[in-house]
Protein backbone atom coordinates (compact mmCIF):
# COMPACT_ATOMS: atom_id res chain seq x y z
CA UNK A 1 0.00 0.00 0.00
CA UNK A 2 1.67 3.11 -1.09
CA UNK A 3 2.17 5.83 1.81
CA UNK A 4 1.63 9.60 0.77
CA UNK A 5 2.58 12.71 1.28
CA UNK A 6 0.20 15.29 2.53
CA UNK A 7 0.97 17.09 0.03
CA UNK A 8 -0.33 14.45 -2.42
CA UNK A 9 -3.24 13.80 -0.30
CA UNK A 10 -4.51 16.81 -1.46
CA UNK A 11 -3.72 16.44 -4.94
CA UNK A 12 -5.89 13.53 -4.68
CA UNK A 13 -8.69 15.38 -2.53
CA UNK A 14 -8.67 17.68 -6.32
CA UNK A 15 -8.25 15.19 -8.50
CA UNK A 16 -11.10 13.04 -7.57
CA UNK A 17 -13.66 16.08 -6.91
CA UNK A 18 -12.82 16.73 -10.87
CA UNK A 19 -12.77 13.81 -12.00
CA UNK A 20 -15.89 12.83 -9.68
CA UNK A 21 -17.26 16.44 -11.00
CA UNK A 22 -18.60 16.56 -7.13
CA UNK A 23 -18.17 19.55 -4.68
CA UNK A 24 -15.55 19.46 -2.02
CA UNK A 25 -18.30 19.31 0.53
CA UNK A 26 -19.68 15.69 -1.21
CA UNK A 27 -16.21 14.40 -0.62
CA UNK A 28 -16.60 15.25 3.30
CA UNK A 29 -20.13 14.32 3.78
CA UNK A 30 -18.46 10.52 2.04
CA UNK A 31 -15.98 10.51 4.86
CA UNK A 32 -17.96 11.73 7.62
CA UNK A 33 -20.39 8.63 6.73
CA UNK A 34 -17.58 6.50 6.90
CA UNK A 35 -16.76 7.81 10.26
CA UNK A 36 -20.29 7.19 11.16
CA UNK A 37 -20.41 3.80 9.80
CA UNK A 38 -17.50 2.67 11.73
CA UNK A 39 -18.52 3.68 14.95
CA UNK A 40 -22.30 2.52 14.43
CA UNK A 41 -21.28 -0.78 13.82
CA UNK A 42 -19.55 -0.76 16.97
CA UNK A 43 -21.56 1.31 19.38
CA UNK A 44 -24.72 -0.28 18.07
CA UNK A 45 -26.79 2.45 18.97
CA UNK A 46 -25.45 2.39 22.89
CA UNK A 47 -26.27 4.95 25.28
CA UNK A 48 -22.00 5.47 25.52
CA UNK A 49 -21.51 9.63 25.38
CA UNK A 50 -19.89 10.71 22.51
CA UNK A 51 -17.48 14.13 22.86
CA UNK A 52 -16.87 15.39 19.20
CA UNK A 53 -13.86 18.28 19.78
CA UNK A 54 -13.88 19.91 16.29
CA UNK A 55 -11.71 22.18 15.04
CA UNK A 56 -12.41 25.27 12.40
CA UNK A 57 -10.64 23.34 9.40
CA UNK A 58 -11.92 20.53 7.50
CA UNK A 59 -10.67 17.93 9.90
CA UNK A 60 -13.45 19.98 12.24
CA UNK A 61 -16.05 20.17 9.39
CA UNK A 62 -15.71 16.19 9.46
CA UNK A 63 -16.46 16.16 12.78
CA UNK A 64 -19.02 17.83 13.02
CA UNK A 65 -21.09 16.27 9.71
CA UNK A 66 -20.58 12.69 11.74
CA UNK A 67 -21.99 14.55 14.81
CA UNK A 68 -25.05 15.17 12.51
CA UNK A 69 -25.28 11.82 11.23
CA UNK A 70 -24.92 10.70 15.12
CA UNK A 71 -27.32 12.71 16.41
CA UNK A 72 -30.02 11.44 13.37
CA UNK A 73 -29.45 7.98 14.58
CA UNK A 74 -30.18 9.04 17.97
CA UNK A 75 -26.43 9.14 20.10
CA UNK A 76 -26.01 10.86 22.87
CA UNK A 77 -23.69 13.58 22.02
CA UNK A 78 -22.03 16.43 22.95
CA UNK A 79 -20.18 19.01 20.34
CA UNK A 80 -17.27 21.30 20.58
CA UNK A 81 -15.40 23.63 18.19
CA UNK A 82 -12.34 24.26 19.59
CA UNK A 83 -12.09 27.77 18.50
CA UNK A 84 -8.12 28.30 17.40
CA UNK A 85 -8.45 30.46 14.25
CA UNK A 86 -10.90 32.94 12.62
CA UNK A 87 -9.87 31.49 9.55
CA UNK A 88 -13.10 28.94 9.25
CA UNK A 89 -13.07 26.31 6.45
CA UNK A 90 -16.00 26.97 3.93
CA UNK A 91 -17.14 23.23 4.47
CA UNK A 92 -16.84 23.60 8.27
CA UNK A 93 -19.33 26.28 7.83
CA UNK A 94 -21.81 24.67 5.50
CA UNK A 95 -21.35 21.75 8.57
CA UNK A 96 -21.56 23.86 11.26
CA UNK A 97 -25.50 25.67 9.42
CA UNK A 98 -26.44 21.95 9.13
CA UNK A 99 -25.49 20.88 12.51
CA UNK A 100 -27.95 24.50 13.76
CA UNK A 101 -30.37 23.64 11.22
CA UNK A 102 -30.95 20.35 13.22
CA UNK A 103 -30.67 22.74 16.71
CA UNK A 104 -27.96 21.58 17.83
CA UNK A 105 -25.90 24.03 19.34
CA UNK A 106 -22.17 23.36 20.22
CA UNK A 107 -20.47 24.97 22.22
CA UNK A 108 -17.09 27.06 21.64
CA UNK A 109 -14.44 26.61 23.20
CA UNK A 110 -11.59 29.60 23.71
CA UNK A 111 -8.71 30.32 25.41
CA UNK A 112 -10.15 30.63 29.10
CA UNK A 113 -13.19 28.52 28.25
CA UNK A 114 -14.10 26.21 31.41
CA UNK A 115 -13.34 22.75 30.30
CA UNK A 116 -16.41 19.83 29.78
CA UNK A 117 -16.43 17.14 32.00
CA UNK A 118 -15.50 13.97 30.20
CA UNK A 119 -16.01 10.67 31.64
CA UNK A 120 -13.80 7.58 31.78
CA UNK A 121 -16.54 5.53 29.88
CA UNK A 122 -16.98 8.29 27.54
CA UNK A 123 -16.36 8.45 23.91
CA UNK A 124 -13.83 11.27 22.60
CA UNK A 125 -13.92 12.25 18.50
CA UNK A 126 -11.18 14.12 18.58
CA UNK A 127 -11.55 16.23 14.77
CA UNK A 128 -8.96 19.37 16.16
CA UNK A 129 -6.36 19.32 13.59
CA UNK A 130 -6.31 17.00 10.48
CA UNK A 131 -2.74 17.09 8.28
CA UNK A 132 -3.42 20.75 7.77
CA UNK A 133 -1.52 21.44 11.21
CA UNK A 134 1.18 23.90 10.10
CA UNK A 135 2.67 25.24 13.36
CA UNK A 136 2.20 24.24 16.94
CA UNK A 137 -1.13 24.36 18.00
CA UNK A 138 -1.20 27.21 21.15
CA UNK A 139 -0.82 26.48 24.92
CA UNK A 140 -4.91 26.60 25.28
CA UNK A 141 -5.34 24.02 22.74
CA UNK A 142 -2.75 21.67 24.57
CA UNK A 143 -4.31 22.44 28.02
CA UNK A 144 -7.27 20.87 26.33
CA UNK A 145 -5.45 17.57 24.57
CA UNK A 146 -4.00 17.64 28.31
CA UNK A 147 -7.95 17.58 30.10
CA UNK A 148 -9.08 14.95 26.90
CA UNK A 149 -6.01 12.90 28.14
CA UNK A 150 -6.70 12.70 32.03
CA UNK A 151 -10.06 11.81 31.71
CA UNK A 152 -8.88 7.85 30.33
CA UNK A 153 -11.84 8.29 28.14
CA UNK A 154 -11.50 6.18 24.92
CA UNK A 155 -9.96 8.51 22.13
CA UNK A 156 -10.92 8.28 18.07
CA UNK A 157 -8.73 10.41 16.48
CA UNK A 158 -10.16 11.60 13.13
CA UNK A 159 -7.59 11.44 10.11
CA UNK A 160 -4.66 11.51 12.58
CA UNK A 161 -3.74 12.40 16.04
CA UNK A 162 -4.58 16.21 16.85
CA UNK A 163 -1.03 18.05 16.46
CA UNK A 164 1.07 15.48 15.04
CA UNK A 165 3.13 16.52 11.31
CA UNK A 166 2.54 14.69 8.65
CA UNK A 167 6.62 15.36 8.26
CA UNK A 168 8.19 16.35 11.21
CA UNK A 169 8.28 15.21 15.04
CA UNK A 170 6.60 17.45 17.49
CA UNK A 171 8.91 19.07 19.77
CA UNK A 172 6.43 18.79 22.72
CA UNK A 173 4.97 15.71 23.00
CA UNK A 174 2.05 17.06 24.92
CA UNK A 175 1.23 18.86 22.17
CA UNK A 176 -0.26 15.75 20.31
CA UNK A 177 -3.22 13.84 21.34
CA UNK A 178 -2.40 10.20 22.15
CA UNK A 179 -5.45 8.07 20.12
CA UNK A 180 -6.66 4.73 21.38
CA UNK A 181 -7.70 4.40 17.18
CA UNK A 182 -6.88 6.69 14.45
CA UNK A 183 -9.10 6.31 11.18
CA UNK A 184 -6.79 7.49 8.39
CA UNK A 185 -8.34 8.73 5.26
CA UNK A 186 -7.89 6.28 2.23
CA UNK A 187 -4.49 6.10 2.89
CA UNK A 188 -1.79 5.43 5.71
CA UNK A 189 0.49 8.35 7.04
CA UNK A 190 4.46 7.74 7.66
CA UNK A 191 4.07 8.95 11.03
CA UNK A 192 2.43 5.99 12.00
CA UNK A 193 5.54 4.13 11.84
CA UNK A 194 7.99 6.17 13.02
CA UNK A 195 9.52 5.28 16.50
CA UNK A 196 8.89 8.81 17.78
CA UNK A 197 5.71 9.62 15.76
CA UNK A 198 4.01 6.12 15.71
CA UNK A 199 3.12 6.48 19.62
CA UNK A 200 0.43 9.05 19.32
CA UNK A 201 -1.90 6.20 18.30
CA UNK A 202 -2.13 2.83 19.65
CA UNK A 203 -3.76 1.59 16.30
CA UNK A 204 -4.52 2.82 13.35
CA UNK A 205 -7.06 1.88 10.38
CA UNK A 206 -7.79 3.17 6.77
CA UNK A 207 -11.58 4.29 5.72
CA UNK A 208 -12.29 4.50 1.83
CA UNK A 209 -13.58 7.77 1.29
CA UNK A 210 -13.93 6.68 -2.61
CA UNK A 211 -10.64 9.17 -3.66
CA UNK A 212 -9.72 8.20 -7.08
CA UNK A 213 -8.09 5.11 -7.68
CA UNK A 214 -6.42 5.92 -10.94
CA UNK A 215 -4.85 8.83 -9.57
CA UNK A 216 -3.67 6.71 -6.12
CA UNK A 217 -2.36 3.72 -8.55
CA UNK A 218 -0.55 6.35 -10.84
CA UNK A 219 0.94 8.81 -8.31
CA UNK A 220 4.21 7.56 -7.23
CA UNK A 221 5.38 7.35 -3.41
CA UNK A 222 8.65 7.89 -1.76
CA UNK A 223 7.17 5.34 0.99
CA UNK A 224 5.17 2.09 0.64
CA UNK A 225 3.86 -0.22 3.09
CA UNK A 226 4.80 -3.90 2.86
CA UNK A 227 2.24 -6.43 3.45
CA UNK A 228 1.10 -9.60 2.49
CA UNK A 229 -0.51 -8.21 -0.96
CA UNK A 230 3.14 -6.80 -1.57
CA UNK A 231 5.02 -9.78 -1.53
CA UNK A 232 3.04 -12.05 -3.16
CA UNK A 233 4.13 -10.78 -6.80
CA UNK A 234 7.37 -10.96 -5.80
CA UNK A 235 7.62 -14.32 -4.41
CA UNK A 236 9.21 -16.78 -7.19
CA UNK A 237 8.03 -20.64 -7.29
CA UNK A 238 10.14 -23.82 -7.17
CA UNK A 239 9.75 -24.54 -10.93
CA UNK A 240 9.37 -28.53 -11.09
CA UNK A 241 12.79 -29.61 -12.52
CA UNK A 242 14.80 -27.47 -10.23
CA UNK A 243 17.38 -29.00 -8.08
CA UNK A 244 19.21 -27.96 -5.06
CA UNK A 245 21.90 -26.90 -7.63
CA UNK A 246 19.36 -24.35 -9.05
CA UNK A 247 17.86 -23.35 -5.17
CA UNK A 248 21.69 -21.20 -4.94
CA UNK A 249 24.75 -21.95 -2.65
CA UNK A 250 24.86 -19.61 0.42
CA UNK A 251 27.96 -19.02 2.29
CA UNK A 252 27.77 -17.32 5.24
CA UNK A 253 30.86 -15.72 6.30
CA UNK A 254 31.34 -15.08 10.60
CA UNK A 255 32.21 -16.16 14.22
CA UNK A 256 34.65 -16.27 17.01
CA UNK A 257 35.28 -17.49 20.08
CA UNK A 258 32.09 -17.47 22.04
CA UNK A 259 29.95 -16.29 19.15
CA UNK A 260 29.44 -19.55 17.29
CA UNK A 261 25.55 -19.50 17.79
CA UNK A 262 25.00 -16.83 15.45
CA UNK A 263 26.25 -18.61 12.31
CA UNK A 264 24.58 -21.47 13.41
CA UNK A 265 21.66 -19.43 13.51
CA UNK A 266 22.39 -17.11 9.72
CA UNK A 267 23.27 -20.50 8.18
CA UNK A 268 19.81 -22.76 9.05
CA UNK A 269 17.68 -19.52 8.49
CA UNK A 270 19.55 -19.44 4.80
CA UNK A 271 18.71 -23.09 4.57
CA UNK A 272 15.09 -22.69 5.50
CA UNK A 273 14.52 -19.72 3.77
CA UNK A 274 15.51 -22.21 0.43
CA UNK A 275 19.24 -21.87 -0.37
CA UNK A 276 19.61 -24.88 -2.24
CA UNK A 277 23.30 -25.51 0.03
CA UNK A 278 25.01 -23.65 2.65
CA UNK A 279 28.39 -23.23 3.75
CA UNK A 280 29.29 -21.70 7.04
CA UNK A 281 33.02 -20.65 7.04
CA UNK A 282 34.13 -20.35 10.54
CA UNK A 283 37.28 -20.31 12.66
CA UNK A 284 38.17 -23.51 14.03
CA UNK A 285 36.20 -23.61 16.65
CA UNK A 286 33.11 -23.05 15.05
CA UNK A 287 34.01 -26.27 13.07
CA UNK A 288 32.42 -29.27 15.80
CA UNK A 289 29.74 -27.49 16.93
CA UNK A 290 28.02 -26.50 13.45
CA UNK A 291 28.48 -30.09 12.33
CA UNK A 292 26.96 -31.64 15.50
CA UNK A 293 24.54 -28.81 15.25
CA UNK A 294 23.43 -28.71 11.73
CA UNK A 295 24.23 -31.62 9.55
CA UNK A 296 22.66 -30.31 6.69
CA UNK A 297 25.75 -27.32 6.14
CA UNK A 298 28.80 -27.35 5.06
CA UNK A 299 31.54 -26.09 7.26
CA UNK A 300 35.23 -24.36 6.10
CA UNK A 301 37.22 -23.15 8.90
CA UNK A 302 39.90 -20.37 8.79
CA UNK A 303 43.21 -21.10 9.73
CA UNK A 304 43.21 -19.16 13.48
CA UNK A 305 41.16 -20.85 16.32
CA UNK A 306 39.50 -18.13 17.77
CA UNK A 307 39.22 -15.71 14.77
CA UNK A 308 38.89 -15.13 11.50
CA UNK A 309 41.96 -13.92 9.95
CA UNK A 310 41.90 -14.86 6.25
CA UNK A 311 38.48 -15.02 4.18
CA UNK A 312 39.62 -17.21 1.38
CA UNK A 313 37.19 -20.65 0.06
CA UNK A 314 37.56 -22.61 -3.59
CA UNK A 315 33.87 -22.75 -3.39
CA UNK A 316 31.42 -20.70 -6.03
CA UNK A 317 28.73 -19.53 -3.57
CA UNK A 318 26.13 -17.15 -4.75
CA UNK A 319 25.85 -15.08 -2.32
CA UNK A 320 27.98 -14.14 0.91
CA UNK A 321 26.30 -12.87 4.16
CA UNK A 322 29.09 -11.43 6.68
CA UNK A 323 29.29 -10.44 9.80
CA UNK A 324 27.67 -12.15 12.28
CA UNK A 325 29.34 -13.06 15.75
CA UNK A 326 32.57 -12.03 13.76
CA UNK A 327 33.93 -9.81 16.42
CA UNK A 328 36.34 -6.89 15.53
CA UNK A 329 40.10 -8.80 16.30
CA UNK A 330 42.74 -6.51 14.16
CA UNK A 331 43.26 -9.59 12.44
CA UNK A 332 39.76 -9.86 11.59
CA UNK A 333 39.71 -6.28 10.33
CA UNK A 334 42.91 -7.13 7.97
CA UNK A 335 40.63 -10.20 6.72
CA UNK A 336 37.94 -8.38 5.70
CA UNK A 337 39.68 -5.23 3.45
CA UNK A 338 41.87 -8.31 1.83
CA UNK A 339 38.64 -10.36 1.21
CA UNK A 340 36.46 -6.64 0.20
CA UNK A 341 39.52 -5.81 -2.24
CA UNK A 342 38.99 -8.94 -4.13
CA UNK A 343 35.10 -10.23 -4.26
CA UNK A 344 32.91 -10.31 -6.64
CA UNK A 345 29.97 -12.18 -5.23
CA UNK A 346 26.66 -9.89 -3.67
CA UNK A 347 26.79 -9.02 -0.31
CA UNK A 348 24.70 -9.31 2.80
CA UNK A 349 26.62 -7.39 5.67
CA UNK A 350 25.62 -7.18 9.36
CA UNK A 351 26.74 -6.91 12.54
CA UNK A 352 30.69 -6.53 13.11
CA UNK A 353 30.97 -6.20 9.84
CA UNK A 354 29.52 -3.07 9.58
CA UNK A 355 30.76 -1.74 12.65
CA UNK A 356 34.20 -2.53 10.87
CA UNK A 357 32.75 -0.35 7.79
CA UNK A 358 32.13 2.40 10.65
CA UNK A 359 35.37 2.42 11.88
CA UNK A 360 37.43 1.97 8.50
CA UNK A 361 34.84 4.19 6.36
CA UNK A 362 37.32 3.96 3.16
CA UNK A 363 36.23 0.35 3.10
CA UNK A 364 32.69 0.96 2.44
CA UNK A 365 34.00 2.27 -1.15
CA UNK A 366 34.70 -1.85 -1.43
CA UNK A 367 31.49 -3.55 -1.47
CA UNK A 368 29.72 -4.61 -4.72
CA UNK A 369 27.00 -2.00 -5.78
CA UNK A 370 23.56 -3.42 -4.17
CA UNK A 371 25.21 -5.07 -1.13
CA UNK A 372 22.49 -5.06 1.45
CA UNK A 373 23.24 -3.62 4.18
CA UNK A 374 21.17 -4.61 7.97
CA UNK A 375 21.89 -2.36 10.73
CA UNK A 376 20.37 -1.74 13.97
CA UNK A 377 19.49 1.61 15.35
CA UNK A 378 23.10 1.56 17.30
CA UNK A 379 24.69 0.60 14.12
CA UNK A 380 23.25 2.65 11.93
CA UNK A 381 24.16 5.80 13.82
CA UNK A 382 27.84 4.18 13.64
CA UNK A 383 27.63 4.22 9.95
CA UNK A 384 25.50 7.28 9.28
CA UNK A 385 26.31 9.61 12.28
CA UNK A 386 23.98 11.09 14.96
CA UNK A 387 20.54 11.82 13.61
CA UNK A 388 18.33 14.95 15.20
CA UNK A 389 15.08 12.89 14.62
CA UNK A 390 13.35 10.35 12.23
CA UNK A 391 13.22 11.88 9.58
CA UNK A 392 16.32 13.22 9.30
CA UNK A 393 17.42 9.83 9.80
CA UNK A 394 15.64 9.00 6.83
CA UNK A 395 17.19 11.81 4.76
CA UNK A 396 20.46 10.67 6.16
CA UNK A 397 19.70 6.59 5.37
CA UNK A 398 18.77 7.90 1.96
CA UNK A 399 21.81 9.80 1.12
CA UNK A 400 23.82 7.17 2.27
CA UNK A 401 22.23 4.35 0.08
CA UNK A 402 22.80 6.52 -2.97
CA UNK A 403 26.43 7.41 -1.89
CA UNK A 404 27.45 3.92 -1.54
CA UNK A 405 24.69 2.06 -4.09
CA UNK A 406 23.61 0.01 -1.35
CA UNK A 407 20.59 -1.18 0.02
CA UNK A 408 20.01 0.29 3.51
CA UNK A 409 17.80 -2.10 6.16
CA UNK A 410 17.34 -0.01 9.23
CA UNK A 411 16.08 -2.91 11.47
CA UNK A 412 13.22 -2.06 14.21
CA UNK A 413 9.59 -2.22 15.23
CA UNK A 414 8.72 -1.03 11.56
CA UNK A 415 11.64 -2.12 9.68
CA UNK A 416 12.42 0.15 6.80
CA UNK A 417 14.51 -0.93 3.86
CA UNK A 418 15.57 1.67 1.95
CA UNK A 419 16.79 2.22 -1.87
CA UNK A 420 16.55 4.11 -4.57
CA UNK A 421 15.04 7.15 -3.01
CA UNK A 422 12.45 5.05 -1.35
CA UNK A 423 11.40 3.26 1.48
CA UNK A 424 9.70 -0.04 2.49
CA UNK A 425 7.98 0.12 5.22
CA UNK A 426 7.36 -3.52 7.08
CA UNK A 427 4.09 -4.41 8.90
CA UNK A 428 5.05 -7.84 10.23
CA UNK A 429 7.22 -8.29 13.66
CA UNK A 430 6.25 -8.42 17.14
CA UNK A 431 8.26 -6.97 20.96
CA UNK A 432 9.13 -10.49 21.60
CA UNK A 433 11.61 -10.42 18.16
CA UNK A 434 13.85 -8.03 20.55
CA UNK A 435 16.11 -11.16 21.83
CA UNK A 436 19.20 -12.36 21.29
CA UNK A 437 19.81 -13.90 17.52
CA UNK A 438 17.08 -12.74 15.51
CA UNK A 439 19.27 -10.04 13.34
CA UNK A 440 21.36 -13.26 12.26
CA UNK A 441 18.25 -15.00 11.23
CA UNK A 442 17.26 -12.32 9.17
CA UNK A 443 20.56 -12.17 7.24
CA UNK A 444 20.59 -15.71 6.86
CA UNK A 445 17.05 -15.01 5.28
CA UNK A 446 17.87 -12.45 3.23
CA UNK A 447 21.12 -14.77 1.89
CA UNK A 448 18.81 -17.76 1.06
CA UNK A 449 16.59 -15.18 -0.92
CA UNK A 450 19.41 -13.73 -3.33
CA UNK A 451 21.03 -17.41 -3.46
CA UNK A 452 17.25 -18.67 -5.76
CA UNK A 453 17.74 -15.18 -7.72
CA UNK A 454 15.76 -12.93 -5.56
CA UNK A 455 17.58 -9.39 -6.88
CA UNK A 456 18.87 -7.28 -3.55
CA UNK A 457 15.87 -5.14 -3.19
CA UNK A 458 13.01 -7.88 -3.01
CA UNK A 459 15.22 -10.34 -0.92
CA UNK A 460 15.70 -7.47 1.69
CA UNK A 461 12.22 -6.36 1.38
CA UNK A 462 10.42 -9.97 1.29
CA UNK A 463 13.03 -11.00 3.62
CA UNK A 464 12.11 -8.50 6.32
CA UNK A 465 8.54 -9.36 5.71
CA UNK A 466 9.32 -13.35 5.91
CA UNK A 467 11.05 -12.83 9.19
CA UNK A 468 8.65 -11.01 10.98
CA UNK A 469 5.79 -13.12 9.97
CA UNK A 470 7.64 -16.16 11.01
CA UNK A 471 8.03 -14.31 14.30
CA UNK A 472 4.50 -13.25 14.67
CA UNK A 473 3.36 -17.45 14.21
CA UNK A 474 5.64 -18.32 16.17
CA UNK A 475 4.86 -15.77 19.34
CA UNK A 476 1.66 -17.24 19.12
CA UNK A 477 2.93 -20.40 20.41
CA UNK A 478 5.56 -19.19 22.83
CA UNK A 479 4.25 -15.93 23.83
CA UNK A 480 6.52 -12.66 23.64
CA UNK A 481 9.12 -13.47 26.71
CA UNK A 482 9.78 -17.13 25.79
CA UNK A 483 10.09 -16.15 21.88
CA UNK A 484 14.04 -16.96 20.88
CA UNK A 485 15.46 -16.98 17.26
CA UNK A 486 15.15 -20.41 17.11
CA UNK A 487 11.79 -20.20 17.25
CA UNK A 488 11.36 -17.68 14.59
CA UNK A 489 13.83 -20.09 12.41
CA UNK A 490 11.17 -23.00 12.95
CA UNK A 491 8.58 -20.64 11.48
CA UNK A 492 9.78 -19.54 8.48
CA UNK A 493 8.00 -22.42 6.54
CA UNK A 494 4.37 -21.45 8.02
CA UNK A 495 5.22 -17.99 6.76
CA UNK A 496 5.97 -19.02 3.18
CA UNK A 497 3.30 -21.24 3.50
CA UNK A 498 0.55 -18.01 5.47
CA UNK A 499 1.57 -16.08 1.60
CA UNK A 500 -1.07 -18.38 -0.02
CA UNK A 501 -3.50 -18.62 3.06
CA UNK A 502 -6.80 -17.53 2.35
CA UNK A 503 -8.21 -15.19 5.04
CA UNK A 504 -11.55 -17.10 6.64
CA UNK A 505 -14.79 -16.18 5.45
CA UNK A 506 -17.93 -17.17 5.55
CA UNK A 507 -19.21 -19.36 2.90
CA UNK A 508 -20.71 -17.62 0.17
CA UNK A 509 -24.57 -18.18 -0.68
CA UNK A 510 -25.26 -17.75 -4.83
CA UNK A 511 -28.18 -15.32 -5.22
CA UNK A 512 -29.13 -16.96 -7.66
CA UNK A 513 -28.82 -20.71 -7.08
CA UNK A 514 -31.46 -21.48 -3.02
CA UNK A 515 -29.79 -21.35 -0.18
CA UNK A 516 -28.95 -25.71 1.10
CA UNK A 517 -31.53 -27.37 2.63
N1 LIG B 1 -7.74 15.42 1.60
C1 LIG B 1 -8.78 14.61 1.64
O1 LIG B 1 -8.79 13.66 0.96
C2 LIG B 1 -9.88 14.92 2.54
C3 LIG B 1 -9.61 15.58 3.71
N2 LIG B 1 -10.50 15.77 4.65
C4 LIG B 1 -10.14 16.35 5.93
O2 LIG B 1 -9.47 17.57 5.78
C5 LIG B 1 -8.39 17.64 6.70
C6 LIG B 1 -7.45 18.71 6.33
O3 LIG B 1 -8.17 19.90 6.46
P1 LIG B 1 -7.51 21.34 6.40
O4 LIG B 1 -6.61 21.40 5.24
O5 LIG B 1 -8.63 22.28 6.43
O6 LIG B 1 -6.61 21.39 7.70
P2 LIG B 1 -6.91 21.11 9.26
O7 LIG B 1 -5.97 20.07 9.67
O8 LIG B 1 -8.34 20.89 9.51
O9 LIG B 1 -6.43 22.48 9.95
C7 LIG B 1 -7.20 23.65 9.74
C8 LIG B 1 -6.35 24.90 9.62
O10 LIG B 1 -5.75 25.26 10.82
C9 LIG B 1 -4.67 26.15 10.59
N3 LIG B 1 -3.61 25.74 11.49
C10 LIG B 1 -2.63 24.84 11.28
N4 LIG B 1 -1.90 24.67 12.38
C11 LIG B 1 -2.44 25.49 13.33
C12 LIG B 1 -2.12 25.76 14.68
N5 LIG B 1 -1.10 25.17 15.29
N6 LIG B 1 -2.89 26.62 15.35
C13 LIG B 1 -3.93 27.24 14.75
N7 LIG B 1 -4.28 27.03 13.46
C14 LIG B 1 -3.54 26.16 12.76
C15 LIG B 1 -4.33 26.01 9.14
O11 LIG B 1 -4.68 27.17 8.46
P3 LIG B 1 -3.77 28.47 8.41
O12 LIG B 1 -4.05 29.23 9.70
O13 LIG B 1 -2.34 28.06 8.33
O14 LIG B 1 -4.23 29.23 7.21
C16 LIG B 1 -5.19 24.83 8.69
O15 LIG B 1 -5.59 24.91 7.37
C17 LIG B 1 -7.88 16.23 6.69
O16 LIG B 1 -7.04 15.92 7.76
C18 LIG B 1 -9.19 15.47 6.70
O17 LIG B 1 -9.64 15.33 8.03
C19 LIG B 1 -11.87 15.27 4.48
O18 LIG B 1 -12.76 16.28 4.75
C20 LIG B 1 -12.23 14.65 3.16
C21 LIG B 1 -11.24 14.53 2.15
K1 LIG C 1 -7.63 14.76 14.21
Amino acid sequence: MKIFSAKQIYEADKATIKKNNISSNELMEGAAVQLFNWLHLRIQGGPVKIHLFCGIGNNGGDGIALARHLQEHGYNIAVYVVNYSKKRSDDFLVNLDRLKDRKIWPEFLEENSVLPEIGREDIVVDAIFGIGLNRAPDSWVVNLFEHIQKSEAFVLSVDIPSGLFTDKVPKDEKAVIKANHTLSFQVPKLVFFLPETGIFTQQWEVLDIGLDPEFLANTETYYELIGKNEMLPVYIPREKFSHKGTHGHGLIVGGSYGKIGSVNLASKACLETGSGLVTAYVPKCGYIPLQTNFPEAMVLTDADEKYITNIEFDINPTVIGIGVGLGKDQSTVKALDEFLSKNKKPLVIDADALNILSENKSLLKKIPAQSVLTPHPKELERLIGKWKDDFDKLDKAKKFSKQYDCILVIKGSHTITIYDEKGYVNTTGNPGMGTAGTGDVLTGMITGLITQSYSPLNAAVFGVYLHGRAGDIAVDKTGYQALTATNVINDIGSAFIDLFAQPESRPEVNENEAPPE
